[in-house]
């Protein structure tokens, strides 16, 4: 018998995802226990401010990689949206889950579609690139800031705070409320964050035994997508500062990416796409990243770095 401790977020989708985990570990290994390691993070802590002003790359992971290499956890179970491009000395990516839903969700009590809204509709959004995406499609809407967890953000809609809201998919449909989703934005509207859909699990580089049983877990499909984004991001440094989409998708034995950056306002959105073969996952996702900065996209990110 073997314990795995798995160190987590508190929020409700985070302890779904954890346990997700853990029951497949179970699954896998019937020798196997888990057990989960409740922490608090930075991100989770700072719920006044907007994402975009708290700032710093790994708000959502940076304690959680602590406990790791303090010993008191030996996985972390991660969204990859919320995890950096580089790991820290000493921890590293070990499985990628298969891709739940990657889409944005619409989500209101009053409209069934997107297209439905009146032109200075109330949408609630705390992701520029969900805002900059809105924005250049409903350039009178107001965009109102709404952090907090899948079920906070429900609550404030039920409220009648906003007449819409943009959450993942994948948070919804992980907690059973696959019916709030009123529609699942095509990729060409909203396109998704880096690693939107995908759950990520970190641990110790140098843990054999650990890295052998989550190669189980290890979706390679998803992982060659969420490769591809992540060399995007990467060559764009990319946070949760500034607008930015990457969504790529297998095509049989080809790879399609496309990305953007925009202007938080959405007066302007480089777009970018492309195809390669599935072994030039990171050239594709560095390609649409030079593709971007040619069009103009350094400007944008220097002046939202700057501030
Ligand atoms: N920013 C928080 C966050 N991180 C991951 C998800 C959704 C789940 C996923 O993408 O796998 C969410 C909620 C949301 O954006 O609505």
């Amino acid at each position: 018998m073997k314990l795995i401790r798995i160190a987590t977020r508190k929020s409700p989708l985070a302890l779904w995802q954890a346990n997700h985990v853990a029951a497949l570990l179970e699954q896998h290994f019937p020798d196997i226990k888990t057990e989960l390691v409740q922490m608090t993070t930075k991100g989770d802590r700072i719920l006044d401010a907007p994402l975009a002003k708290v700032g710093g790359k790994g708000l959502f992971v940076k304690e959680l990689e602590q406990g790791m290499l303090e010993g008191e956890a030996d996985i972390a179970v991660h969204s990859m949206k919320d995890v950096p491009v580089e790991f820290p000395e000493g921890l590293h990516l070990a499985a990628i889950l298969q891709r739940e839903d990657p889409t944005d969700a619409f989500v209101s009590n009053r409209f069934d579609r997107l297209n439905d809204l009146p032109a200075n509709a109330r949408i609630g959004t705390s992701s520029l690139r969900r805002q900059c995406q809105i924005k250049q499609r409903f350039p009178d809407a107001e965009i109102l800031q709404l952090r907090g967890n899948v079920n906070t953000r429900l609550a404030k809609l039920d409220a009648g705070d906003f007449d819409a809201i943009i959450l993942a998919s994948a948070g919804l449909i992980r907690l059973g409320m696959k019916a709030r989703i009123k529609e699942r934005l095509d990729p060409a509207i909203s396109l998704p964050a880096i690693g939107q859909g995908a759950i990520g699990i970190e641990c110790r580089s140098n843990d054999e035994q650990i890295n052998a049983l989550l190669g189980a877990l290890h979706d390679a499909d998803t992982a060659l997508c969420v490769k591809a984004e992540r060399a995007m991001n990467a060559r764009l440094q990319g946070g949760c500062q500034v607008p930015i989409a990457g969504f790529a998708e297998k095509h049989g034995e080809r790879l399609f990416m496309r990305g953007l950056v925009g202007a938080p306002d959405g007066s302007v959105i480089y777009r970018s796409e492309g195809w390669d073969d599935l072994d030039q996952a990171e050239a594709l996702g560095r390609k649409i990243a030079e593709d971007l900065l040619a069009q103009g996209a350094d400007r944008i990110l220097a002046a939202l770095y700057q501030e």
